[in-house]
Order: C-alpha cells, then sequence, then structure tokens
C-alpha cells in the first residue's frame, strides 16, 4: 500500500504535494512510523486488535454487542471545547464577534511548537477522507494526519475514508489539510485551530470527537462555512429526514437544532402507532450536519457530507428512540458510557438495570454522579439505522421543503410558529436561543443565543453569514419554508408539557401541510401558529395538550424581545425565563 502510494504520489500534483505535506509533518512531529490509511477491513480489524491490547479499546459482551468496544477517554477529555477553539483569518473581523481569534503567524507558531516531537513513539496516520457521497459534487475532501488510532477507527465510521477518497483527492486537486495530534491530553495544551484562508485545521491535545475528528466540525461546518459563503451554498447544523405520507408523497426536512437538543432523536422518529398503521414512514438522511445549494429548480438541495453517526448515548432507550438502540447493537464504537455486569454498555435513561461500573471504569456509586458521563456517545455507520435513506447516497442530495429552527427553552417559546417569510425566517434562526447542554465544557443550562445551532460552529462573522443567509431569497428561488419548534417546554413542576419523540411527527404533518398549503394558519406574535384542530391530536394526544404546549403569554415574549436585542456577551449573561 505505502509503496503503491508513494509512486502515485511522484506523478500526481495534488498526490506530490500531500506527500510532500506528510513528510514535512513527520519531520516536525517524528513519529516511529507513518501509516497510510486505505481504510480496507483488514487495516481496521489491526486497529481494532492493537487497541485492543493496549486497552484503549474494551470488547463488548459478543452475545449482546457483537463487534462493539468501548472506549474510555481521558477524564478531563470529554466535549468540545468551546473556549479553546479558535478562527485564525488575516483581518480579527473576518472571523467576527462569534469566534475567539488569533493572528494565523501567531497560531501557526504556537501550534507547531506544540506539534515539535509529539508523534515520538507513536504511529502517524494519513486519512484520506471524503464529506458526501464519492461521486457527488456537493462532496469536498480531506486529509487528517494524527496519532490517534481512535481517532482512524472513528473517521472510518463517520466518513468515506481511504483509497476512493485519495482517487477523488487525485482529481480534484484540492483538500483540506487536518493535523491533529493527542498531545499530553492536558487541558492547558488544548486548542482547536481553523486558518479558513489557508484550508487547514490544527487540532492538539484531545482525542474527543468534535475536536478530534477533523472532518466533522472542524471541516464540514467552520471551514465548509467559509466556503460556502464564497461559493453560493449553506453548510449548517442540521438534520435532515424524509417523511413519506399515505400517499407514497415523501418531503425532505433540515432542522437545526443546538447540540445534545435533538437532532439524532427526530431523524430517526418512528412515528406513532396510528400513524404507522395509516403509512406514514420516516426516512433518515443525516442527523447533524446539512450542506445545501439552490438547484437549476431554485429549490434548495441537500447532501449529508457523513457517513455515520456520532451520537449522544444518555437518554436513547427503546421509548425515545428505537431505531438507534437497534442501530447500535452491533459494530459500534461506544464512548465513556457505563458497564453492566455482563459487560453490555448501559447509560442513564436505558432501562432499569443497575450499571457494575461507571464511565471511569470505577465500580458504580451513585455518590459519583451519573454512570454513563452525560455527553457519552456512540459512533455508528449510517447505513445500520433501521430508518436508513438510500437517498442518503444520491449525488444531487434530496430537495428541501421546510427549514426547522428548535431550542431547549423550558418556557416562552411555543410547540411551533412558521416564518411569515425567508427574511422573518432568517430573523428567527438568527435570533434563537436555547439552555447549554454536556456537548461543550462549561456550565449546562444556561440559555444563551445560539443562532441557527451555528454558535460554535460558523468560522465566519455573525453578520456577514445572516446577510448570506438572506441573498437565497431571488427571483426565481423556490425557498423552503422556515418554522421554529420547541420540545422542551415544561410545567411549573418542571415536567416537559410535550410528550416529544414520536409524537413530534404531529407538528412535522402541519408543517408539510403548510408547505402544501393545506391548512389555514394564524396570526399570533411570533409567527403564523396551527389553528385550532391543525395539529392532529388522537388517542394518545389530547387536544388540550396541544394547546398547552401552543400557549404564548405576551409578558414572556416582551422580555424576550427584550433580550434579542442584547449584544452577544450581554444576552448570555443576562437572565431570560429559560
Ligand atoms: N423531552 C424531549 N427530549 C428530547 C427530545 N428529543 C431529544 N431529546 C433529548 O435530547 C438529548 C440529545 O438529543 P440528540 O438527538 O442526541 O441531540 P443532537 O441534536 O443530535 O446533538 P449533537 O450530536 O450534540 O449535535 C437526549 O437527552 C434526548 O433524550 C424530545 O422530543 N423531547
Ligand atoms: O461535535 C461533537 O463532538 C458532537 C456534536 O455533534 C456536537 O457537539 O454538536
Ligand atoms: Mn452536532
Amino acid at each position: 500500500m505505502n509503496a503503491v502510494l508513494k509512486s502515485e504520489a511522484s506523478t500526481g500534483t495534488s498526490l506530490a504535494a500531500l506527500a510532500a505535506w506528510v513528510q514535512e509533518v513527520a519531520a516536525l512531529t517524528q513519529p516511529d512510523a507513518v501509516h497510510w490509511c486505505d481504510g480496507s477491513d483488514a487495516e481496521n480489524r489491526k486497529l481494532l486488535e492493537t487497541m485492543q491490547a493496549d486497552g484503549s479499546l474494551i470488547p463488548l459482551n459478543p452475545d449482546t454487542h457483537p463487534g462493539c468496544w468501548l472506549h474510555r477517554s481521558h477524564p478531563d477529555d470529554v466535549a468540545r471545547v468551546e473556549h479553546l477553539t479558535f478562527v485564525c483569518t488575516r483581518e480579527s473581523t473576518a472571523a467576527g464577534a462569534n469566534n475567539h481569534w488569533m493572528a494565523p503567524a501567531e497560531a501557526h507558531a504556537k501550534m507547531d511548537a506544540l506539534f515539535t516531537g509529539c508523534m515520538r513513539g507513536r504511529t502517524l496516520y494519513v486519512v484520506p477522507y471524503c464529506m458526501g457521497p464519492i461521486d457527488s459534487p456537493l462532496a469536498r475532501c480531506g486529509v487528517e494526519i494524527t496519532d490517534s488510532p481512535y481517532v482512524v477507527v472513528n473517521m472510518r465510521i463517520m466518513t468515506r475514508m481511504g483509497t476512493p477518497a485519495l482517487r477523488r483527492i487525485e482529481q480534484e486537486g484540492t483538500f483540506v489539510r487536518g493535523l491533529h495530534s493527542l498531545g499530553e491530553l492536558d487541558p492547558e495544551r488544548r486548542f482547536i485551530m481553523h486558518f479558513p484562508e489557508e484550508l487547514t485545521i490544527k487540532s492538539y491535545g484531545s482525542g474527543y470527537g468534535g475536536n478530534a475528528l477533523l472532518g466533522k466540525k472542524c471541516h464540514a461546518l467552520r471551514l465548509a462555512s467559509w466556503q460556502a459563503r464564497e461559493e453560493g451554498w449553506l453548510a449548517e447544523h442540521m438534520l435532515i429526514l424524509g417523511i413519506e405520507n399515505p400517499q407514497g408523497e415523501v418531503h425532505y426536512i433540515a432542522a437545526a437544532f443546538p447540540s445534545a437538543c435533538g437532532k439524532t432523536n427526530l431523524a430517526m422518529l418512528v412515528p406513532p402507532q396510528a400513524y404507522r398503521e395509516a403509512g406514514w414512514k420516516v426516512w433518515t438522511v443525516g442527523d447533524d450536519i446539512c450542506w445545501m445549494r439552490p438547484g437549476p429548480d431554485g429549490k434548495l438541495w441537500a447532501i449529508n457530507p457523513e457517513a455515520g453517526y456520532f451520537g449522544v448515548a444518555p437518554g436513547t432507550s427503546a421509548r425515545s428512540n428505537p431505531n438507534a438502540l437497534t442501530m447500535i447493537q452491533r459494530d459500534t464504537i461506544y464512548t465513556n458510557v457505563a458497564l453492566t455486569a455482563d459487560k453490555q454498555p448501559w447509560w442513564e435513561g436505558l432501562d432499569d438495570r443497575v450499571p457494575a461500573l461507571d464511565w471511569r471504569g470505577r465500580v458504580y456509586d451513585p455518590a459519583n454522579g451519573p454512570a454513563a458521563h452525560p455527553n457519552a456517545r456512540f459512533t455508528v455507520s449510517a447505513r445500520q439505522c433501521p430508518s436508513w435513506s438510500p437517498r442518503s447516497e444520491d449525488a444531487g442530495g434530496v430537495p428541501i421543503s421546510a427549514i426547522v429552527f428548535g431550542g431547549r427553552r423550558a418556557s416562552t417559546i411555543p410547540l411551533v410558529f412558521e416564518a411569515r417569510d425567508w427574511a422573518h425566517g432568517v430573523f428567527v434562526g438568527a435570533t434563537m436561543a436555547s439552555e447549554t447542554t454536556a456537548a461543550a465544557t462549561g456550565q449546562v443550562g444556561l440559555v444563551r443565543r445560539d443562532p441557527m445551532a451555528m454558535k460554535p460552529f460558523c468560522g465566519y462573522d455573525f453578520a456577514e453569514y445572516f446577510a448570506h443567509w438572506l441573498s437565497f431569497d431571488t427571483a426565481g428561488a423556490q425557498l423552503p419554508k422556515i418554522f421554529h419548534v420547541n420540545w422542551f417546554r415544561k410545567d411549573a413542576e418542571g415536567n416537559f408539557l410535550w410528550p416529544g419523540f414520536g409524537e413530534n411527527l404531529r407538528v412535522l404533518e402541519w408543517i408539510i401541510d403548510r408547505v402544501e398549503g393545506r391548512v389555514e394558519a394564524r396570526d399570533a406574535g411570533p409567527g403564523l401558529m396551527p389553528v385550532e384542530g391543525g395539529i392532529r391530536a388522537g388517542e394518545d394526544m389530547s387536544a388540550a395538550t396541544i394547546e398547552r404546549a401552543l400557549q404564548v403569554d405576551a409578558g414572556d415574549w416582551e422580555r424576550e424581545f427584550a433580550d434579542q436585542t442584547l449584544s452577544w456577551g450581554q444576552a448570555r449573561k443576562t437572565a431570560v425565563p429559560a
């Protein structure tokens, strides 16, 4: 393999550039060995065996979870680190107040000092990958250099990794360069740096997904959003799902919710029984990232650039997400979950068994906190999802009928409302807020503004980003309608007002009816809202529950509007009703 690649590298210009970069990085980081990944089963098996031997992967019960592994991360390395994530542009204004900024020369010097000699005693892996179907004009390639075999086996699931990606890089001539090292896993020596003007990423000191699987947030969101603006498309923190009605019509919806706020769950929704019996089906295209661009017909066409799911484990159960539970029964890498006595993975919300070991491998003791880390994750191939849509592989993507924004808000925000037009929809997305979650380090449960769920992921200035969104409203555009939802509203006792999960299909049905012009709406404060009976009730869903979840309180909305007008920093610190 290596010999073949080296001879190819000397003929193709982009492969020559790649080989030269690998050499340069190897000279800096001084690994014991260099391995070019081909993405084969044999290579994967070897990596898994090596990690089993050194204890970084623990095999799970082969009878209940064949091909499944547990990885326990360093206890200080369990989530994204937004305070250590930078966008390094020549002008600080290009990165915007929404990003931490560092001058490129300073950032390179800082990172290269950290990378010096950091791979001694380790293997340097070269990981070519493609984000999106390998034959799609919307797809983009990158190469991640890493010293973490855990990153390699995860990238193999999350992207189209290996030889086909290398072939595409050779043809295209451009690729994103991502350099990653675990370093010492020291939180004081940890940085995630983006150089959008150089299509380069440098990440040091973390092995956690969002910081280390560079194809995901670093490439497919931060760098891609920059490229998307230059090239007239959108790179968004959105799920994509298809909803098929009993007549066989399929509508595709893209939805942006902040981290750990329900994208995976909505993308894999199992319809309530009455809907299933009537013939409704849900098709999963993506659960985290959506790249979309206007087609010749004026519609927005979307692909999921990922090939797998890096999903939140806690809360996943036979009730909340049966598709996910089936999907992660085999060939799955679990990170920071608890274990039962017979080595099955376990987390809070799964069932009422009591685990034997917590996520750190200690004998489980409730006094130590949750058994699974609240941001414990599974990595699994998208194709294992029972609702996987074959359209995920369509080079041209799927046409988007509706865009949905949503946050985790205990009060104020009703179950659903519709934006009056595209510009209002952009405003609704730009002003959305959500309670912080365990997906990033820092305090959980604080309401913060998180425009379009892109606060941690937009690679450039938010004002420019909103202007870019507005620019899609041109003559001839067939833009999706825009909606806002909230599954997380609570009553005075702190119970969710809305059952959520599969029941969310009732709201999606209304959204599709609005897209098709089949139902009326009334103009209420926040936007257009369902008229009485607009959202379908049923045996398990009373009209009263729907009404309660739809209520709008004028006083709450005045406070909400006032908060929306505050600046970033202020908005984050101001107490608004959750
Ligand atoms: N109450 C309620 N909770 C939900 C609903 N959907 C999801 N959740 C909870 O939200 C949490 C995480 O949701 P995910 O679907 O994994 O989040 P995500 O948006 O895919 O997150 P990232 O992968 O971090 O981007 C879990 O605790 C779920 O139980 C819902 O409809 N109602
Ligand atoms: O980036 C990650 O590690 C997981 C994720 O989807 C998020 O935090 O939104
Ligand atoms: Mn995400």
